[in-house]
């Protein structure tokens, strides 16, 4: 049943009339920090994530009409049905069950009629097998010496996800396994890796839930070409991790293990199942990535039951609506002082950006606002040193910072200007936002800083692998809840499909020429054509 469109919403309207008294002066963050009890009324504290929004530019009215949106919206309601296994990806005609894959109730989860936690348990005994064998040397190369390096060759969501956890978890690494990624099908990202690894204790792992996609199936090819070359057997250093009877789970071509992913589980929600569990497994152990497990799985209970007043992905959630929708951020930034959490922003961008960048509600109809947001970021202090000019001077943006209390590393502790490194890191996490909001005013206008530019705090005790699988469960959260709100389909990713199906087009052309050199791109237009005839002709 289509949801009525959200300017047609009597709350749509009374926040859009509140957004006008919230740009009044009056309302500007530094009026709003000085409230009484500001810090206790906008923070939140539940599933190992402190949450501080109070430099966010609402007051409790604000708060207030927003959850009125949020039951209008029904968020709780919809959250339930994703994780009880509805077809909620209604345009793919599928369940939505990531959380599932981190699921260790006793409960079962019905899809189609069929309980999946049976296979999804399966998956994860095998990958726990799987580990142990490589790191006991039970499983070696063809050459019989240990693997060293384990090179993930996926794209998007097969990899990203995964990226994210074993950059945040490097210091739990103690495996004697490197990981590398073989990501983009640029002939470079192959070369580095092969620059430095040596084939007879790599082990390739093929992540692709379709097994369609030209980039992994390049670099694959590429892979297999290299070991052949090194009279390395293929069949012995490869494992794969795809759908049930995509063209990658084919008995006849020998691997040495193959894992499931499911198709209720979008590949960028999909770092929770065997996509991020085999090569994380390998990297960190299969306890660790249990852990991540369980902190993910920690967050989605609390996602669905908590109170939507004190839900702390629903409230981030909706505070990103408040921003895009009423207070016109087009973007935000993720900007962890941390540097492990270095690839968070990228993952969350495809997480984001890929998930609520639609223009149509998931009945097809028109959006009357604009959904998604662009997100980008940087750890601090970099981004202090990079874009934060822009940030403090220019085009605001609301920002999400990310602060460890208790970093690794603990045995280095000399101090420069009185204090330690860390200490100097969580001085800027504090300044920034505080700076952000208040400004500075100046006779001289090239130093004076407007201020009122919204941020949120997230503290986590530590890095721990339960605080990664809370973080990466609290971006998911908060976007579906935000896709919720706008009556998109989180799920599914239409938009990339036309870039795929010119670039065969061009591919097939490039393939003819490629077996007869008197062949012209007659086919193409004259634009694409200059760039065909410049690749092949070597230069412009
Ligand atoms: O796992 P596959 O099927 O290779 O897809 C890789 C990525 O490509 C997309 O389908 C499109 O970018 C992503 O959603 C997905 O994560």
């Amino acid at each position: 049943m289509p949801c009525q469109p959200l300017s047609d919403l009597h709350i749509w309207k009374k926040l859009k009339q509140h957004a006008q008294l919230i740009d009044q002066p009056e309302k500007h963050l530094r009026n709003l920090i000085r409230e009484k009890g500001r810090l206790e009324k906008f923070s939140l504290k539940d599933a190992g994530i402190f949450y501080d929004f109070s430099r966010q530019r609402t007051d409790e009215k604000t708060l207030e009409l927003l959850l009125e949106l949020a039951e209008t919206r029904k968020l709780k309601h919809r959250f339930k049905a994703m994780v009880s296994g509805e077809k909620i990806n209604n345009t793919e005609n599928r369940a939505a069950l990531h959380t599932a894959s981190r699921d260790f109730s006793s409960h079962p989860v019905v899809s189609d009629g069929k309980d999946v936690m049976p296979e999804i348990r399966r998956v994860r005994n095998e990958i726990s097998a799987f580990a142990e064998d490589i790191h006991s040397g039970k499983i070696t190369g063809s050459t019989g010496k240990r693997f060293k390096d384990a090179v993930v060759i996926g794209i998007g969501g097969s990899y990203l996800g995964t990226e994210f956890v074993s950059e945040a978890l490097y210091a739990f690494a103690d495996k004697d396994i490197e990981i590398h990624y073989l990501a983009n099908v640029d002939i470079h990202n192959f070369g580095k890796i092969v620059s430095r690894t040596d084939p007879e204790t790599t082990l390739w792992i093929v992540i692709s839930k379709s097994y369609t996609t030209a980039e992994t199936l390049a670099n694959t090819k590429q892979a297999y070409a290299f070991m052949e070359e090194k009279g390395i057997d293929p069949a012995k250093h490869v494992v794969t991790v795809t759908s049930k009877g995509s063209p990658g789970d084919d008995p006849s071509n020998p691997v040495l293990a193959s894992f499931h992913m499911f198709d209720f589980i979008g590949g960028r929600y999909s770092v929770t199942s065997a996509v991020g569990g085999v090569p994380l497994s390998l990297f960190l152990g299969y306890d660790r990535f249990e852990r991540f497990l369980k902190g993910a799985e920690e967050m989605d209970n609390h996602a669905k039951n908590a109170p939507a007043s004190k839900n702390l992905p629903l409230i981030a959630a909706l505070i990103s609506i408040w921003n895009n929708n009423f207070l016109g951020y087009p973007a935000q930034a993720i900007i962890p002082y941390a540097s492990p959490l270095c690839k968070l922003a990228p993952h969350v961008q495809q997480l984001y950006m890929e998930s609520n960048g639609k223009f149509v509600t998931k009945d097809g109809e028109f959006l009357d606002e604009s959904a998604g947001l662009i997100i980008f970021g940087e750890p601090g202090t970099n981004a202090q040193h990079s874009f934060f000019q822009m940030a403090h001077q220019g085009r605001p943006f609301p920002i999400d910072f990310i602060g460890v209390i208790n970093p690794q590393y603990e045995q280095f502790q000399s101090e420069s200007k009185g204090v330690t490194n860390h200490q100097e890191l969580w001085a800027n996490l504090i300044s920034q936002p505080m700076a952000l909001a208040v400004g500075k005013e100046d006779t001289n206008t090239a130093k004076a800083f407007p201020g009122n530019r919204p941020s949120s705090t997230l503290l986590l005790n530590d890095l721990s692998p339960e605080n990664i699988g809370r973080v990466l469960a609290f971006y998911e959260a908060r976007t579906v809840f935000e896709a919720f709100v706008w009556d998109i389909n989180p799920f599914d990713q239409f938009g990339v499909e036309l870039g795929k199906t010119l670039a065969s087009d061009i591919r097939k052309e490039m393939a003819v020429k490629n077996n007869n050199k008197e062949h012209h791109f007659d086919e193409m237009n004259p634009i694409a054509r200059f760039y065909a005839d410049t690749l092949f002709s070597g230069s412009f």
